[in-house]
């Protein structure tokens, strides 16, 4: 269709109904919103990455990815009412007017395009990427136990019929390569949101380690507000603290990586609900959960704009 007026924010989508989405949001927000293609995943689709800006060259960034994990439907379903919230809210909320007066926003909205694709066509449950190799019968690999940091460790597999399988080496998927080149050559990302489902947390590293960060102190705060900001919209309650030690030890995550490549800012959230419906969560949560984590997300964009 030729416009994002008849598409439905309450509903979850299929990945030509996304990319079809991207490119009316694009036509129809040109003054703020640019799209970006970062690459190609295994199976050869196109690795989007929506950019907010008003200005300025290579500005302090804040980066953004939801659908790492492809069943994770309400991710990538919060992650387009959020790029719908931003245009919305520039020169309304004084706070989103100075972030994006002074920052760029990347959203990756389909990180795993691939994995997304099989659930709709194949896999309803499907949480890796799609990708083979020669001598090797199980398919895919988890895009977060691939990335260096801790790569390989407790807490990712190397049995490549793991649903926690790490890949044979730290990016050797696409899908991980494609953001840590974006990132690297973009070198001024201050922080670093990646979303994931289910469990109701927000999270800062390590993951493959028991060891705080050493600004733990300041993510520890910076998460407390941040989950008071989503209680305040829904009364959800969400946990927080470092990912080894509030929820388990998990190795070759985006946001360790992340944290080690400088962003000091870097957290994971695990969205709605606690277990009841799990990865199949209503679509009638849709906009409740992106309400809310909006709230939680606003937080850590304006401290890292202040800090
Ligand atoms: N989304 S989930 O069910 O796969 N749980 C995540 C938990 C998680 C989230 C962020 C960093 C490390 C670990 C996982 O990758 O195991
Ligand atoms: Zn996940």
């Amino acid at each position: 269709e030729r416009s994002t007026s008849s598409f439905s924010y309450s509903s979850y989508h299929t990945l030509e109904e996304i990319y079809t989405w991207i490119d009316n949001f694009v036509t129809e927000h040109s003054d703020i919103v640019s799209k970006l293609q970062i690459g190609h995943s295994f199976e050869n689709r196109s690795i989007l990455v929506l950019k907010f800006s008003t200005g300025g060259s290579r500005r302090p960034a804040i980066w953004i990815d939801s659908g790492i994990h492809s069943r994770e439907w309400i991710t990538h379903a919060t992650g387009i009412w959020i790029a719908r919230k931003i245009v919305s809210e520039y020169g309304k909320d004084r706070v989103i007017t100075d972030v994006l007066n002074a920052m760029d926003i990347f959203l990756e909205i389909v990180s795993n395009p691939d994995g997304f694709a099989y659930t709709h066509s194949m896999n309803r449950l499907w949480r890796k990427n799609k990708s083979s190799r020669p001598g090797i019968f199980c398919i895919g690999v988890d895009l977060n136990r691939n990335w260096k940091s801790g790569f390989g460790g407790n807490g990712s597999n190397n049995n490549p019929c793991s649903e926690t399988y790490h890949g044979p080496s730290p990016q050797s998927e696409p899908e991980v390569a494609a953001v840590v080149d974006f990132i690297m050559s973009h070198g001024n990302v201050k922080a670093l949101i990646s979303i994931h489902s289910y469990s109701q947390m927000l999270m800062y590293p390590y993951g493959h380690s028991l060891e705080p960060v050493s600004n733990q102190e300041e993510l520890y705060h910076l998460a407390k507000d941040a989950v008071q900001a989503l209680y305040e919209v829904h009364g959800i309650e969400y946990i927080y603290g470092s990912i080894s030690t509030t929820l388990y030890v998990a190795s070759g995550i985006t946001v360790d990586w992340a944290y080690d490549s400088g962003i000091k800012y870097s957290f994971s959230f695990e969205l709605r609900d606690t277990g009841r419906y799990g990865f199949l969560l209503p679509a009638a949560q849709i906009i409740p959960t992106a309400q809310e984590t909006w709230m939680a997300i606003r937080t850590i964009m304006v401290h890292t704009l202040h800090h």
